[in-house]
C-alpha cells in the first residue's frame, strides 16, 4: 500500500511514456530477475521496437527511464544540474570513493574545474613517450601468439598493457602488469575488475549491504583488495608529495631530479598535477587526490581496454579496411624509417579515427549512462510532447541502442568506417560513446591517443587473421564479449 501510494503522483507524470505491462506494486520485478546480460541486449532492441525510444519500466516503487532519443538525452545530459549518478554506479563506490566518476553537484564541479587542465592536449603529448614504451612491450608479449594459425583471446594482453599504461601516466609508476603477474597492486585491480562485473551481473547484490550478507567472504576478499590498492595509491602519493616539497624548497631543477624510489619515475604524471591544484586557495588533501587517481585507475584501463580489443577484432575481420590502415600508417610515418609519434602526426590519421570511431558505434565499452533525477524536470519531447520526469527517476541513456539507431545510421550492425567522414553524424548528442555534455568522459583525447599509438605499432608489426569464434556481447558496467575477443596474428615479415 505504502509502494501504492508513494508511487501514485509519479505514475501520473508519466502516464504518457509507454512500456511494456507493470504489475500494481511489484512493476516488472520479475521480468527484471529473469534478465541475463547477454539477454538483455536482444531485449533492449525489442522493447525500442514496441515502443519506441523512450521507456519507462517500474521495478517495485523506482521509476526507470530509459531512451536512446538524441534530443531526449540532450536535455538530461547538457542540464547543468542533472549531474547526480544513478545508484548502480555505487557498486565501485568502496574503490574509487566520491572521485569525479561519482561525485555529484557542487563536488563534481569544482573538482571537475581542478581537473580539466591535467588532460590538455600540452600534458596528454607527453605521454606519448609512455604509449610508446608500453605499446613495445604489448609487442613482445604478443610475440609468443604470432603463429599466423591460433586463435587467441586477445583481450587480457591489451588489459595489461593499458593497466601499465594509466598507472604510469596516473602516478608516474612502473609497475610491470605485462611482464609481473605477481605484483600485488595489479593482482588487486584485476581481481577488483572481475569482481565488479561478477557483482553486475547479479543485481540482487549491488545493494553492499545484500552484498556482505549474502556473499561474506566475496565482500571479505573486496575489502582485502581495496585495502591493497588503497594502500598503494597513498603511498605513491606520500611520496610524491614529499618528492614535490622538497624541490619547492630547494632549487633543483625536477628534470635533474633522481628520484630513489625504483619504479617513480621523472616526467609529471596526473598525481603531480593534481598535488599542485588547490581548492579555494587549499591544497587537495591527500584522500581527496586518492579517490580521483582510483577514478582514472578505474575509468581508464578497462574501458580503452575493451575499446581496442573490439577495434583489433573489427579488423581482423575486415581485410580491406586493414589494409586501407596499413597504406595510412605507412604514408604518414614511413615504410622503412619509423618517425617518432607526434600530436600532428595522430591527428593525420583519418581513416584510423574512422576506424575506432566505428568500433565505438557498433561496441560501445560503455553501452549505458545513468543520472538520478534530483528535481521533477521539465522536458519536451520530440513524439511525447512535453511533459515532467518526476524527482528520485533513474534516468538510463542506452548508449547501446543509440549509436545502433536505423534512424541515424544506414544498416547500424555493419562495419562502414567511411560513415563517419559524413559531419552531421559525428555531432555531440549523436556520437555518444563518451557521453556528452558537461559530463562526458574527461579522457576521451587520452583514449583516442592511446589507441592509435597501439593500432600503429601493432599494424606495422603484425596482420591480424580472422581466426576463432566471433564475440558475444554482453551488457554489464562495461560492455565485454562472452567468448573473448579471438583472433590470429603473424609477424609482416613472415607473411
Ligand atoms: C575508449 C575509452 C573510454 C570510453 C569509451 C569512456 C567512456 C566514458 C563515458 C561514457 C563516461 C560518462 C559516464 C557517465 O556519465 O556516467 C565517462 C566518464 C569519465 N571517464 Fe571515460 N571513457 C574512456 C576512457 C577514459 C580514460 C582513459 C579516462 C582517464 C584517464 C577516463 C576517465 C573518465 C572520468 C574521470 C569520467 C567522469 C567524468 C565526469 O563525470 O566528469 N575515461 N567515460
Amino acid at each position: 500500500l505504502q509502494i501504492h501510494i508513494s508511487t501514485k503522483y509519479r505514475r501520473k507524470l508519466t502516464d504518457r511514456i509507454p512500456g511494456p505491462f507493470c504489475y500494481p506494486i511489484l512493476g516488472c520485478v520479475g521480468e527484471a530477475t529473469t534478465l541475463t546480460p547477454k539477454r538483455l541486449i536482444s531485449k533492449s532492441f525489442e522493447m525500442y521496437e514496441l515502443y519506441g525510444h523512450t521507456i519507462k519500466v517500474w521495478i517495485l516503487d523506482k521509476l526507470f527511464i530509459l531512451t536512446s532519443n538524441a534530443d531526449f538525452m540532450e536535455q538530461i545530459l547538457s542540464h547543468p544540474t542533472q549531474t547526480r549518478k544513478i545508484r548502480l554506479y555505487n557498486i565501485i563506490k568502496p574503490w574509487v570513493g566520491e572521485g569525479l566518476l561519482l561525485s555529484g553537484e557542487k563536488k563534481w564541479y569544482t573538482r571537475r574545474k581542478i581537473i580539466t587542465p591535467a588532460f590538455h592536449f600540452s600534458i596528454l603529448e607527453k605521454f606519448l613517450e609512455v604509449f610508446d614504451r608500453q605499446t613495445s612491450v604489448l609487442m613482445d608479449c604478443l610475440a609468443e601468439r604470432a603463429d599466423g594459425k591460433t586463435a587467441f583471446d586477445v583481450m587480457p594482453y591489451i588489459c595489461s598493457a593499458a593497466l601499465d599504461i594509466i598507472t604510469e601516466t596516473a602516478m608516474g609508476v612502473d609497475v610491470n602488469a605485462q611482464t609481473d603477474k605477481t605484483m600485488p597492486y595489479t593482482m588487486a585491480v584485476r581481481e577488483m575488475s572481475g569482481l565488479i562485473t561478477w557483482r553486475l551481473v547479479r543485481a540482487y547484490l549491488h545493494d553492499e549491504w545484500l552484498f556482505s550478507i549474502l556473499c561474506p567472504l566475496k565482500k571479505l576478499r573486496q575489502t582485502k583488495l581495496i585495502t591493497t590498492m588503497h594502500k598503494f595509491t597513498r603511498n605513491v602519493i606520500e611520496k610524491r608529495r614529499r618528492d614535490l616539497e622538497k624541490y619547492i624548497k630547494s632549487d633543483i631543477n625536477m628534470e635533474n631530479y633522481d628520484p630513489d624510489n625504483i619504479g617513480i619515475r621523472k616526467h609529471k604524471a596526473l598525481l603531480d598535477l593534481l598535488l599542485q591544484a588547490t581548492i579555494d586557495g587549499n591544497p587537495m588533501s591527500d584522500e581527496d587526490i586518492r579517490e580521483e587517481v582510483d577514478t582514472f585507475m578505474s575509468a581508464g584501463h578497462d574501458t580503452t581496454t575493451t575499446a581496442l580489443s573490439f577495434t583489433l577484432y573489427l579488423v581482423s575481420r575486415h581485410p580491406e579496411v586493414q589494409q586501407k590502415l596499413l597504406d595510412e600508417i605507412h604514408a604518414i610515418f614511413g615504410e622503412k624509417s619509423v618517425e617518432p609519434f607526434t600530436p600532428a602526426k595522430l591527428s593525420d590519421l583519418k581513416y584510423m579515427e574512422c576506424v575506432i570511431k566505428e568500433s565505438l558505434r557498433l561496441y560501445p565499452p560503455v553501452p549505458f549512462i545513468g543520472r538520478e533525477i534530483t528535481e521533477d524536470f521539465r522536458y519536451s519531447h520530440p513524439v511525447l510532447g512535453d511533459g515532467i520526469i518526476p524527482a528520485s527517476t533513474q534516468f538510463i541513456v542506452s548508449i547501446f541502442n543509440a549509436l545502433r539507431a536505423p534512424s541515424i545510421y544506414d544498416r547500424p550492425s555493419e562495419f562502414i568506417p567511411d560513415r563517419h567522414r559524413e559531419s552531421s553524424l559525428n555531432s555531440p548528442f549523436i556520437f555518444v560513446p563518451f557521453s556528452a555534455g558537461p559530463r562526458n568522459c574527461i579522457g576521451q583525447r587520452f583514449a583516442m591517443l592511446e589507441i592509435k599509438v597501439a593500432l600503429c605499432k601493432i599494424l606495422r608489426e603484425y596482420e591480424l587473421l580472422p581466426l576463432g569464434d566471433d564475440v558475444e556481447p554482453i551488457l554489464g558496467i562495461l560492455l565485454r564479449s562472452e567468448n573473448g575477443m579471438q583472433l590470429g596474428m603473424r609477424r609482416r615479415s613472415a607473411a
